[in-house]
């Protein structure tokens, strides 16, 4: 073998990253086109959000970019190297929880660790009550520890899933899903971890179906769409290429709505005191005051910055359904 993963050719080249794919995709055996063509750059401490309707191919990349499956064309590179060829090279360095944890629910969360250390032919026995210790302590676990895994909550198991990524250094990691299933409050828990482990320059390649999750903690996203790629950058940028909603609240709904409809305000929806269209390109004043001519009780006028789901919406003519 003797190929290390390359961590100083990247930063050499700019145009590299943590996972580069250049027109990578899945058919599976069914026919079923999964993953099309697909040319996605991870820049190296991202947090990096792989956004997708369920179905949309996120977990059959995922899984091509671990070296789980093999691609039908096209290439993966995963710090600098080739999978699924260079897996046993590159994988030391990834910390994944990919469908959630495997656990044994009769053992405490301590000892699940130990036994996955313990099966690390790499890892120090010498130093393994302290690693997993650490690891512990990592996500909020040490108080638990002693419990058994199966008396653990969804998110707790979560919790120890990522602890288990982070039994050694890694320099990438790739998270499907970690919040899915989860209650609000383990949604944020994991949110919040997920932040600190980005703050220590691990690269963060998280998967998920809910936009604002992706707004709240990445940096950059790609979106996915029926196994294409329809777009990707940093999130405020793709956030910005798209125009944000103008919301008028008024007493008067249906008239305003009238009124902006006749001002070439497109996707015109009043709910309650509120009435939001689609901004248009010319001088909101002008359209301030044809509501006020028309006798429009205007209380409020503004533009809402455009979320994720207005870029979506604006790059496929469709909602962000989530239907699955
Ligand atoms: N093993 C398989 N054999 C055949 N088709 C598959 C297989 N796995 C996934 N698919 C199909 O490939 C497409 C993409 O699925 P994939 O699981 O990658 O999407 P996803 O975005 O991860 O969605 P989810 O969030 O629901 O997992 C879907 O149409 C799915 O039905």
């Amino acid at each position: 073998m003797g190929e290390a993963p390359a961590r100083e050719q990247e930063s050499a080249h700019p145009g590299d990253g943590v996972v580069v794919t250049r027109a990578l995709t899945k058919r599976y055996r069914g026919g079923q086109l999964a993953v099309d063509g697909l040319h996605l750059t991870v820049p190296e401490g991202s947090v990096f959000g792989f956004l997708g309707p369920n179905g949309s191919g996120k977990t059959t990349t995922i899984r091509m970019l671990m070296g789980l499956i093999e691609p039908t064309s096209g290439t993966a590179r995963v710090l600098g190297l080739p999978m699924p060829r260079s897996a046993r090279a590159v994988l030391p360095h990834v910390g994944a929880l990919i469908e959630g944890p495997a656990l044994y629910g009769f053992l405490s969360g301590r000892d699940n660790l130990l036994r996955l250390d313990a099966a690390d032919p790499t890892a120090d026995p010498r130093t393994r009550r302290a690693r997993v210790a650490t690891a512990l302590d990592r996500v909020g676990l040490t108080a638990a520890a002693g419990k058994k895994a199966k008396a653990y909550s969804l998110g707790m198991k979560q919790r120890l899933g990522l602890a288990a990524a982070l039994l050694r250094p890694r320099r990438l990691l790739v998270l499907d899903e970690p919040t899915n299933g989860l209650d609000p409050q383990g949604m944020r828990e994991i949110r919040t971890l997920v932040r600190e482990l980005a703050s220590d320059g691990t690269t963060v390649f998280l998967s998920s179906h809910l936009l604002d999750e992706i707004e709240q903690v990445c940096t950059h996203a790609a979106v996915m769409t029926r196994g294409r790629l329809i777009t990707q950058g940093p999130v405020a940028e793709l956030s910005a290429g798209a125009r944000g909603r103008l919301v008028v609240t008024t007493p008067d709904p249906a008239d305003a709505a009238r009124v902006l409809k006749e001002q070439g305000v497109a996707d015109v929806v009043a709910a309650g005191d509120r009435v939001t269209g689609e901004a248009p390109e010319r001088d909101l004043a002008e359209v301030n005051a044809a509501l006020v001519r028309a006798g429009v009780r205007v209380r409020g006028f503004g533009v809402e910055r455009a979320s994720l789901e207005d870029a979506f919406v604006a790059l496929t003519g469709e909602g962000f359904d989530v239907a699955g």
